[in-house]
């Protein structure tokens, strides 16, 4: 073996305790720790031939991560288990739990990155919750896989060693919380599942971040939106959110639902329009009656790309309603519920949907 192969051989020359302290920094491994709640990730199916047909959040943990040796080789990983549930059941309690042990875990100075293995149905959602919440510029990852681990093609141990990786890694500091799915690493804001059936299911209107390759990161772009350590939430004040529900748009849609939640207490509710959040006649009057009862009116689209404009195909100044941007319903309902914790009116709800 030539003396160059020989980890910390720089030593030789120069023996002091700082240096031989800098020497070991720049060869330790980062520590990461992996926040399990479930999902298909931790998920076991029949045979191999079921990718679709399985139970979701099945394996513990430490079990995943005993699975996967070459964690070990990029960081110093232990596992914590947080849920073990799918995520189409998460709920605003789980959501403040998480958030709140992510923000404990990545104020430990013995902690480097932290990745959440998650549900995929709901994992969007999860994440722009932590981006913003999570006061850190530790790296956070959210992963999740559409096939269980017992399938053929399964794709959760990638996924997995993936998101250790972007966790663990310094190029990822700052850049706020990721998606790390099938070797694209997307930024939690613009990141949906846009497939149900595919390994290939998260994408982001606006492109993906980058991506991961053999373990190395290789960035493309940069978040423009608030996020993080620049958000004005913080989860460690936050102990409960608001009731903020989705109105669904469809063709002969009736104002039921729109009724039906204001009485059962909504603090604001997300329209998801048709095309450009287009609003049906019918349904304009009971969401201004809603408004004149407080109630906050956003609205969305149920088009998956594309932005909603303001005072296009509504007036909202006229009826103070909001627009949500390019977020989706079901995202828009999670900045709604956090703008409201805050007392926030129309005006800086408005202001929020362009800034985060
Ligand atoms: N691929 C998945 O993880 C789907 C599952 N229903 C979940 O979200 O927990």
């Amino acid at each position: 073996m030539g003396i160059l192969s020989v980890p910390g051989a720089a030593l030789a020359q120069d023996a002091s305790p700082a240096a031989a302290q800098a020497a070991k920094a720049q060869t330790a491994k980062p520590n990461v720790v992996v926040l399990a709640t479930g999902g298909t990730i931790a998920g076991a199916g029949a045979s191999t031939v079921n990718s679709a047909t399985y139970t979701a959040a099945k394996v513990p943990v430490d079990k995943l991560l005993a699975g996967l040796p070459e964690l070990a080789q990029i960081a110093n990983v232990r596992g914590e288990q947080v849920f073990q549930i799918a995520s189409e059941s998460f709920t605003n309690d789980n959501l403040l739990t998480l958030a709140k042990r992510v923000s404990q875990l990545a104020k430990q100075s013995d902690v480097d990155g932290i990745v959440i293995t998650h549900g995929t149905d709901t994992l969007a959602e999860t994440a722009y919750f932590l981006s913003l919440t999570v006061h850190t510029d530790k790296p956070i990852a959210v992963v999740g896989s559409m096939r269980p681990g017992t399938a053929l093609s399964a794709d959760g141990a990638l996924n997995l060693v993936n998101a250790v990786s972007v966790a663990g890694s310094k190029d990822a500091r700052g850049k706020g919380v990721f998606v790390t799915m099938n070797d694209e690493i997307n930024t939690a804001r613009d990141v949906n599942k846009d497939i149900n059936i595919q390994t290939g299911a998260f994408k982001s209107q606006w492109g993906p971040l980058g991506m991961v390759v053999e373990g190395k990161n290789y960035w493309f772009r940069a978040p423009v939106k608030r996020h993080t350590m620049n958000s004005e939430f913080n989860i460690d004040n936050i102990d409960k959110l608001p009731q903020v529900d989705i109105v669904y748009a469809y063709g002969s849609v009736q104002p039921t639902a729109v009724n039906a939640l204001v009485d059962a207490g909504a603090k604001a509710i997300v329209h998801a329009g048709t095309g450009n959040g287009s609003v049906a006649d019918r349904m304009v009057k009971p969401l201004q009656d809603a408004r004149g009862k407080g109630v906050l009116i956003v609205r969305s689209a149920r088009v998956p790309y594309g932005f909603v404009l303001r005072n296009a195909e509504q007036p909202d100044d006229k009826y103070d309603w909001v627009v949500a941007h390019d977020m989706r319903p079901e995202k828009a309902r999670l900045l709604t519920m956090l703008a409201l914790t805050k007392g926030a009116n129309t005006k800086e709800l408005q202001r929020m949907f362009w800034e985060y």
